[in-house]
């Protein structure tokens, strides 16, 4: 818990008619902080990044940014934030430069066009109708129109969705330096290596509240060590060993399996020492092997499967 959180999410509840969008979450972002927001399709992050930008009041709870409510007092926080949405609304038939102009007018103490088009490595650019950009190169101009009012807090949703991964990586550069000159971030993305890359702490949503939070040492720690090898042929299932009291798990993909243990406590060595005793013992060659902690992706895709299917 930060004492002056920039964003402070308190017991939220969203509903779309019957439907409840978002069943109670609560979190707070610190000043400088870059928080990720992650889950599976439809568990709420967009609902709730738009009570956070001020679009719908909260169903239940308490929302504040900046100290106040974004929604009832949004004349106040609206200025104050930086938000790019899942879909920027552009005029196809605009020029990139005449778009940045056009926002610069309705914003008030505006950074000049062209240095928030060098910001997101747009300017070579400028005068190129926004209908010839590419996807990932539409998502930068939206993020150049989102620091236009150097935004002390910047809502990203999805920021890097279509772009490939050399402008995905200058992205997260971008995003890095913001947060290094102390601009407060929240993110959703469904890319886990850019939560991994970027975020300070994250949460995991999945069916309208948050199932995990935390750092990524955090959210991953208790998950087990994974060790891995392809089946050797002549290998049955029930021949495999038991590695620090793990049974494996066979995956086929390909037509090719592979045997994964999933370690508890601190059982990697031990279990890597049992394994390669055993494969001695047994004259095996351990095509594949592999041993390593826990990934984001594999607490992701565990929360995901043990709640069930997304509604
Ligand atoms: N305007 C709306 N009217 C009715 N239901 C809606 C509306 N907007 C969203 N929903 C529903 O609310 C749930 C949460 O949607 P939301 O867009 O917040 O999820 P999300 O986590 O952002 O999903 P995704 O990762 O697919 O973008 C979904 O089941 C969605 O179908």
């Amino acid at each position: 818990m930060h004492a002056n959180p920039v964003i402070h999410v308190d017991g939220l509840r969203q509903r779309y008619g019957d439907y409840e969008a978002v069943a109670g979450i609560s979190f707070t972002v610190g000043e400088g902080e870059l928080f990720a927001l992650l889950g599976t399709n439809g568990a709420g992050k967009t609902t709730t990044m738009e009570t956070l930008e001020g679009f719908r009041p909260a169903h239940a709870g308490t929302v504040r940014v900046l100290g106040r409510d974004p929604h009832r007092d949004r004349r106040a926080v609206r200025p104050q934030i930086g938000i790019m949405l899942q879909e920027g609304g552009f005029f196809n038939d605009l020029t990139v430069a005449e778009t940045a102009g056009h926002w610069r007018a309705f914003t008030p103490g505006a950074r000049p066009a062209a240095e928030v088009l060098g910001l997101v490595g747009l300017d070579a650019k400028a005068r190129v109708k926004v209908r010839q950009l590419s996807g990932g190169q539409k998502r930068r101009l939206d993020l150049a129109l989102a620091l236009l009012a150097r935004p002390s807090v910047l809502f990203l949703d999805e920021p890097t969705t279509g772009m490939d991964p050399e402008a995905r990586h200058a992205t997260w550069g971008i995003v890095r330096d913001l947060v290094a000159d102390g601009t407060t971030v929240m993110l959703t993305t469904h890319y886990l290596e850019e939560a991994e890359q970027l975020a300070d702490r994250l949460a995991i949503m999945h069916r309208g509240v948050i199932e995990r939070a935390g750092t990524v040492a955090d959210v991953v720690a208790g998950h087990g060590d994974r060790i891995s090898f392809q089946m050797p042929e002549r290998i049955r299932v029930g021949e495999l060993p038991a590695l620090h009291g793990a049974a494996p798990e066979i995956a086929v993909d390909g037509g090719r399996a592979t045997a994964t243990y999933t370690v508890p406590g601190d059982g990697m060595q031990a279990g890597l020492y049992e394994l390669l005793r055993w494969a001695d013992e047994c004259g095996v060659r351990l095509a594949g092997l592999q041993a390593r902690s826990a990934s984001l992706e594999d607490v992701f895709l565990r929360t995901a499967a043990a709640e069930g299917a997304p509604r």
